[in-house]
């Protein structure tokens, strides 16, 4: 379980997060949603151990990020992190040498499923293919924790969807935790469990998608722009 306790994170004047608390439970999928620098990134970094808190806490499995919480997830980030020259399989074979819990099978299986030659120069690709190839490197770890930071970025609208389905059907482990940002909240909303919304560094809503849906008699983006609009005036 990860445990984000009243989180602050300041860059200079701006206060990224502003005493954010939520909590990530196992085995669900949870949408880090909001606007553009709502802090999104942030929090799945200081997850990452990747920034320190200014405030607040992180515990994840009741540790504080460290060398053994990263060992436990998988960080793909939203910029792209691959050497340009490599192929797809160079990639694959380092994600291979790095990681104990690489899952050959479930890479080919990814393979199949997202269309990609390993033979693939990853400067070559197109954006989209990119993007197909990260979310490829990132699930084919075992990883219990998965922070997946726009991951459909690029991927055409056609696809995402059903990315989105097979993630949550074919390719998510069990007892697996996947926090994802995204901007694609319709398409992508079929995946979701739970959601985090943030605007500004704190939180304005958080929940089960289902049960908000029920108590709201609302669609999701009808639930957000609402609380985005209240909490604007
Ligand atoms: N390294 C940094 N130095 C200075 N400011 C930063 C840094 N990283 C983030 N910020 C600022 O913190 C705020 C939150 O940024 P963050 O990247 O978490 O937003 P986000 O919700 O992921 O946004 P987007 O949807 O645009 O990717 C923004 O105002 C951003 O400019």
């Amino acid at each position: 379980m990860i445990n984000v306790e009243h989180a602050v994170k300041t860059f200079g004047r701006k206060k990224a997060l502003d005493d954010i608390t939520f909590t990530a439970d196992e085995g669900q999928i949870i949408g880090v949603l909001g606007t553009n620098g709502a802090g999104k990134s942030t929090v799945l970094k200081a997850i990452a151990g990747l920034l320190r808190l200014d405030g607040g806490q992180i515990m994840i499995d009741g540790k504080s990020p460290c060398l053994s919480t990263r060992g436990m997830m998988t960080f793909l980030p939203d910029v792209n992190v691959w050497y340009p020259w490599m192929k797809l399989s160079d990639s694959m074979r380092y994600m291979k040498d790095m990681y104990w819990d690489w899952d050959d099978n479930k890479a080919r299986h990814l393979l199949d499923f997202f269309e990609l030659s390993a033979d693939s120069l990853i400067h070559q690709a197109s954006k989209g293919t990119r993007a197909k190839m990260k979310l490829l490197l990132a699930l084919s770890r075992q990883a219990k924790y998965m922070l997946l930071d726009e991951p459909f970025s690029g991927i055409d609208p056609f696809a995402r969807q059903q990315i989105a389905q097979a993630i949550v059907e074919d390719f998510m482990e069990e007892g697996q935790t996947i926090l994802v940002t995204t901007h694609e909240i319709s398409e992508v909303e079929v995946m979701l469990d739970e959601i985090r919304f943030i605007h500004e560094g704190k939180l304005l809503l958080a929940g089960n998608v289902e049960m908000l849906k029920l108590e709201r008699n609302q669609s999701l983006m009808e639930m957000l722009k609402e609380v985005y609009d209240h909490a604007r005036v």
